[in-house]
């Protein structure tokens, strides 16, 4: 096997994969390609790249970036990469961070790229569609399943409160389907490399009672929700609430987002409830639920 090879499967061999931290570096130069590309990376761009590893979608991303800022956990790898960009006019264009991205304040950026190690998925989407600025778009690898979960819609098998939440905040596009055989070591299931690009400006929500509300909805089991849940009173009450929010807002008069956990506590609390034969909150209830948010002018597509 050539030296060029053996960069092309991973960077050096001597270097074992820690898979405990997701190191499944990718084998396949096509692969790399078809990433850097999809990134659509302008020559004035900053990249942040998540998990270099061996450097891999670096040298190529730092090939049409200005400057590339990568977050890695792994301090042989930060040395890997280093040692990668070596000797490479371009090497002063790239600056790595040594840490865990779940602790680091992200740096400036226009366009994430990552092939993110799955165990932290969830956590790190999530700062990211937090994050502000804006940044233009984030091209990132994901398992299969979770890449497909965030997309799904409405009556798909995988539709749940990670899809609900995501479109909330962002746009995803589905991009590649990458298989377990292009990385060294392979994991045990396929990937999809998918685009994720912010809503701007945000929902007017506060996030976090609007996810508990999501949480109670997809939590079927949940046999307090069953029994004080009246679906249809919340509905009616969320719906005049955003249609007042919009018309406001369309005026120019300032005013706050409406308080969602204020609204649900005000329907449960309200007399006119109590004693009322309870309604099963299932899914179908739950799909009206968004239904009357998109007609109310907050939507999910
Ligand atoms: C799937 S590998 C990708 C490596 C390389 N980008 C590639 O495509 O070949 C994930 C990388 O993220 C690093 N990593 C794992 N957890 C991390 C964390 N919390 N913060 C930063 N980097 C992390 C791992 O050490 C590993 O290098």
């Amino acid at each position: 096997m050539t030296k060029k090879r053996k960069r092309d499967d991973g960077g050096s061999s001597l270097l074992a994969a820690n898979t405990d931290i997701g190191q499944h570096f990718l084998r396949n130069p096509e692969i790399v390609k078809g990433i850097v590309d999809r990134a659509k990376v302008c020559a004035s761009d900053t990249v942040l790249e998540v998990g270099p590893g061996t450097g891999n979608l670096t040298v190529k991303l730092l090939e049409v970036a200005k400057k590339v800022v990568a977050v890695e956990m792994d301090r042989r790898m930060v040395r890997e990469v280093q040692k990668r960009v070596e000797g490479d006019p371009r090497r002063h264009r790239l600056e790595v961070i040594q840490g865990d991205v779940l602790k680091t304040a992200l740096p400036y950026f226009d366009v994430c790229v990552a092939n993110l190690p799955y165990q932290i998925s969830s956590a790190f989407l999530f700062k990211l569609l937090a994050h502000r600025p804006f940044f233009r778009s984030a091209v990132v690898m994901f398992q299969e399943e979770f890449a497909m979960r965030l997309s799904a819609r409405p009556g798909d098998k995988l539709y749940c409160r990670l899809s609900v939440n995501t479109q909330l905040l962002a746009k995803i596009q589905q991009l590649i389907k990458v298989g377990r055989n292009n990385f060294r070591p392979p994991p045990k299931v396929d990937s999809r490399v998918v685009r994720i690009e912010l809503r701007n400006p945000p929902p007017p929500i506060n996030f976090v009672e609007w996810d508990g509300l999501i949480k109670l909805a997809f939590n079927r089991k949940n046999k307090l929700l069953h029994s004080i849940f009246t679906t249809k009173a919340v509905l009616l009450q969320l719906e005049t609430s955003w249609k007042t929010y919009a018309a406001l807002k369309q005026g120019n008069n300032c005013c706050e987002a409406p308080d969602i956990k204020g609204l649900v506590d005000g329907v449960l609390d309200n007399d006119r409830f109590k004693g009322q034969r309870p309604a099963k909150m299932d899914i179908e209830d739950f799909l009206a639920l968004l239904a009357a948010f998109n007609q109310a002018g907050l939507h999910f597509t």
